[in-house]
């Protein structure tokens, strides 16, 4: 058994709050927050807008440090690394999806998916790779720069970037957000696939019923808590609870 196997939770908070700025202009926006992903699981994070979606993801993901509580990545217990230690497994252990896909646009598509191997100073494995442009549809294109691609496509190279380290974690916000109703499908069959064929463990914030219902478990936040936690809902169920929390009240 691999150490992997021997820890069931890819990511856990413990307790974990977030609060910006100090005295009366202090902001909550995490609040006790507990949890633990699976390995191999999907997880969509909803609640409404400023509830703490992606200061939980931030803090999921050690882009931003919690003020209280305890995330850890595997074993890592993130709070026991400084900035160095940080950069490393943000660049080695986990993957990263944004909204506004975030490519170089100097690079090519094949050179924009290998960078982070460069940051790490490690070298492609070539078949790692091509079974990664193959998965994410984009052989043939990888000579392509970024703007000669639709949005879709930019995405999914956004994908295999954040694949290519083989990350412990792939932490996803909005990753549709910029897309139309079918090219955001394609990305969603995309990510759902790589929990399913590779046991890739993926977080992903959204605003969107639908691309919560490709999850696993949707986790609710409300103020900065966990109120609710649905597994294999459909869209329609999990807007239902959206409903509920308030998301959508005009
Ligand atoms: N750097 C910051 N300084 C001060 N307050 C902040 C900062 N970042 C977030 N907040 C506040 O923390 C709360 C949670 O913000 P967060 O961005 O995590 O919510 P969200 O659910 O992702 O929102 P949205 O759906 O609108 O993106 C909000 O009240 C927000 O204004």
């Amino acid at each position: 058994m691999s150490s992997h196997e021997q820890i069931p939770e890819a990511v856990s908070l413990i307790g974990v709050g977030r609060v910006h700025g100090k005295g009366t202009a202090a902001v909550t926006a995490l609040s006790d927050v507990t949890v633990g992903i699976s390995r191999g699981s999907f997880t969509a994070v909803m609640g409404p807008s400023g509830s703490g979606k992606s200061t939980f993801l931030q803090c999921a993901a050690g882009l931003d440090r919690p003020t209280s509580g305890t995330v850890r990545l595997g074993e890592t217990d993130l709070s026991g690394l400084n900035e160095t230690g940080l950069t490393e497994l943000r660049r080695e252990r986990v993957g990263f999806v944004f909204q506004a896909f975030n490519l170089m646009p100097s690079l090519t598509v094949l050179e924009n998916i290998t960078l982070p191997l460069r940051l790490a100073g490690r070298k492609a494995d070539r078949e790692w790779l091509a079974e990664i442009v193959r998965r994410v549809g984009l052989t043939g294109r990888t000579e392509h720069r970024p703007a000669e691609l639709s949005g879709g496509q930019q995405q999914r190279v956004a994908i295999a970037r954040a694949l290519v380290t083989r990350p412990e974690v792939v932490f996803a916000d909005e990753p549709t957000g910029a897309l139309d109703t079918v090219t955001a499908k394609e990305v969603l069959v995309l990510l759902r696939d790589t929990v399913d064929t590779m046991g890739q463990t993926v977080v992903m914030v959204t605003h969107d019923p639908v691309a919560a219902s490709y999850a696993d478990e949707v986790l609710f936040l409300a103020d900065g808590r966990i109120t609710d936690r649905l597994a294999g809902a459909s869209a329609e169920q999990i807007a239902d609870r959206m409903t509920h929390l308030g998301a959508w009240a005009a």
